[in-house]
């Protein structure tokens, strides 16, 4: 399993009134295909879960939904109370977000990048000149911020994607396969340092990946699986009702008992 250096948060949903993201019985289809379904979780802040799902189980489409870039019909999204559908503002406001695919300015430098991020979140030069060096120390980068992006490797423009997602200060942070393509030392790297933001602003995370040894025995994991939610709980827990030792073992059991019953796949 891949370390990660600090102790970390229990879950705590069920001991906060007020969740970081609050996810209440939500479907999507596109045209026939139902991306999600009745997909139901809440996070409390200092909650680290993984979200847990191969190609195909729904974890973008449920990301989309959560930052608006999908209309959430059927449901109710709200992060910190307010619904992403008719409260947009304050709830975007608290959600830091690194998408599955790339999305910084390859010919900007990594300081322009997280500038122009922080001036679309209202945020004054003055106020987010701190918080960018700030973020850009902790992941190690300062040294290179006026570098352009093409002139980083993988690893580096993740470390400022990650960055970037924290400059104006978000409470809940939304991470979609952010260690595809990386390297075991870069992913490493990304997981102790989220971990420790967990630990140390309370962020609620939310981690979404299909490589089941990044959620390790101290996390949360929800597993799904043909859009829907077959397993929310500790590691542990989820090992105990699977009846298996790993969690690759208990997710394939899972896995297969869904198909068995004829759930889509
Ligand atoms: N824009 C779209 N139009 C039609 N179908 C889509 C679209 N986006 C996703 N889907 C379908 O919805 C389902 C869930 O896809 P989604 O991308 O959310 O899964 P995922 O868990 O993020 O997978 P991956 O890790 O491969 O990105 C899949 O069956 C996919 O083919």
């Amino acid at each position: 399993m891949l370390s990660a250096a600090v102790s970390p948060s229990a879950p705590q949903a069920s001991s906060l009134a007020v969740p970081a993201l609050s996810v209440e019985d939500v479907s999507h289809a596109f045209g026939a295909r139902q991306a999600l379904d009745k997909v139901a979780f809440a996070l409390a802040p200092g909650d680290f879960t993984v979200l847990l799902g191969l190609n195909g189980a729904g974890k973008t489409t449920l990301f989309s939904l959560a930052t608006g870039l999908y209309h959430c019909r059927r449901g109710r999204i709200a992060v910190f109370g307010h619904d992403i559908v008719t409260d947009p503002s304050p709830a975007l406001a608290s959600i830091g977000v690194v998408f599955q695919q790339p999305t910084l300015d390859l010919d900007l430098t990594i300081e322009q990048n997280l500038y122009y991020h922080a001036s679309l979140h209202g945020m004054a030069r003055s106020a987010a000149a701190p918080r960018i060096a700030a973020e850009l120390e902790r992941v190690g980068l300062a040294a290179r911020r006026r570098d352009r992006i093409r002139q980083l490797s993988g690893g580096q423009r993740r470390r400022v994607e990650l960055a970037r997602a924290l400059v104006h200060g978000p409470a809940l942070l939304l991470l979609d396969e952010p260690t595809v393509g990386l390297d075991m030392e870069s992913r490493a790297f990304l997981l102790d340092h989220v971990r420790r933001l967990c630990a140390e602003r309370r962020l609620a995370v939310l981690w979404a990946t299909h490589l089941i040894d990044e959620a390790g025995p101290d996390a949360r994991a929800i597993v799904l699986h043909g859009g829907r939610v077959l397993a929310d709980g500790a590691v542990p827990q989820i090992l105990r009702d699977a009846g298996t030792t790993t969690l690759k073992a208990a997710f394939e059991r899972l896995v297969a008992g869904a198909s068995s019953m004829g759930k889509p796949s």
